[in-house]
């Protein structure tokens, strides 16, 4: 069942800063958090163990339907998801697997049968909600929204060192090439493209530290006290 709870959503294009920033904002205000880039992710995983081909949309339609997902926090406070029951966070996070979500998601039908799921975490006291079309499609009502860009060199930047922390061998390059064709094909697509809602408060990160951005989008929700 979905309430009438105050959601703050942040839609912008990959890199951008959405998902630290939001699960940032969601604990300073004490409110849910969807990572609804997650539920694409973890369908693309799914079908991937399950050797589907990102051709056949009607085997991807009925394993979006199958596939459990289930989210929880671990001892250190990071969002782990679970796709099966299995803890997929690190495959997840792969710039494999969010090309595969992002292919994934231009289908009508895997949009559909996912929104309900995403509209169940609108829940009292609060959603932040983070995506493409968290402010045009699934809560269109929500009173606050966010369009949240960076520079695409300074998106690669980002990412590059985030890989790098983490061992992964990447080129500043390629990781470009890979966020301008990501940009492409999630703003291009015929269902609920990535653009800003109407009412979106526009933010551009680039060259804003992390806690500034935070401050930026605490700013717009009032708070009691
Ligand atoms: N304002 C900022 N300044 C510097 N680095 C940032 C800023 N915001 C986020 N980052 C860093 O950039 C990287 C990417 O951020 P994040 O994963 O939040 O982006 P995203 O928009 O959610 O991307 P995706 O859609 O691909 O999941 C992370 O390493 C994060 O720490
Ligand atoms: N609301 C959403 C969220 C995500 N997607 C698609 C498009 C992205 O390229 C891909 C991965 O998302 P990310 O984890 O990078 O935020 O999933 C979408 O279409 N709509």
């Amino acid at each position: 069942m979905t309430t009438n709870a105050p959601v703050l959503t942040i839609d912008g294009p990959s890199g951008s800063g959405k998902g630290t920033i939001s699960r940032r904002v969601a604990q300073r205000l004490g409110w849910h958090y969807l990572d609804s880039g997650a539920l694409y992710r973890a369908v693309g995983v799914a079908a991937g163990w399950a050797d589907l081909d990102l051709d056949d949309h009607g085997a991807l339609v009925r394993c979006t339907f199958d596939t459990r997902i289930g989210f929880r926090d671990d001892a250190a406070g990071e969002l782990r998801v679970l796709v099966n029951d299995v803890d997929a966070t690190d495959e997840l996070r792969t710039e494999t697997a969010g090309a595969a979500a992002s292919a994934i998601a231009a289908i009508p039908e895997i949009r559909a049968a996912l929104k309900d799921r995403q509209r169940a975490f609108r829940q009292p006291p609060g959603l932040v909600a983070d995506g493409r079309d968290m402010g045009t499609v699934i809560f269109p009502d929500a009173p606050f929204k966010v369009f949240m860009t960076a520079s695409a060199d300074e998106r690669a930047q980002r990412r590059y060192k985030q890989l790098n922390d983490k061992g992964v061998s990447v080129t500043l390059d390629g990781l470009l090439r890979e966020i301008l064709a990501r940009d492409a094909r999630d703003a291009q697509r015929a269902v609920a493209p990535l653009r800003p809602a109407d009412d979106a408060v526009h933010i551009d990160t680039t060259g804003l530290s992390i806690e500034d951005v935070v401050e930026q989008v605490l700013a717009l929700v009032p708070r009691e006290g």
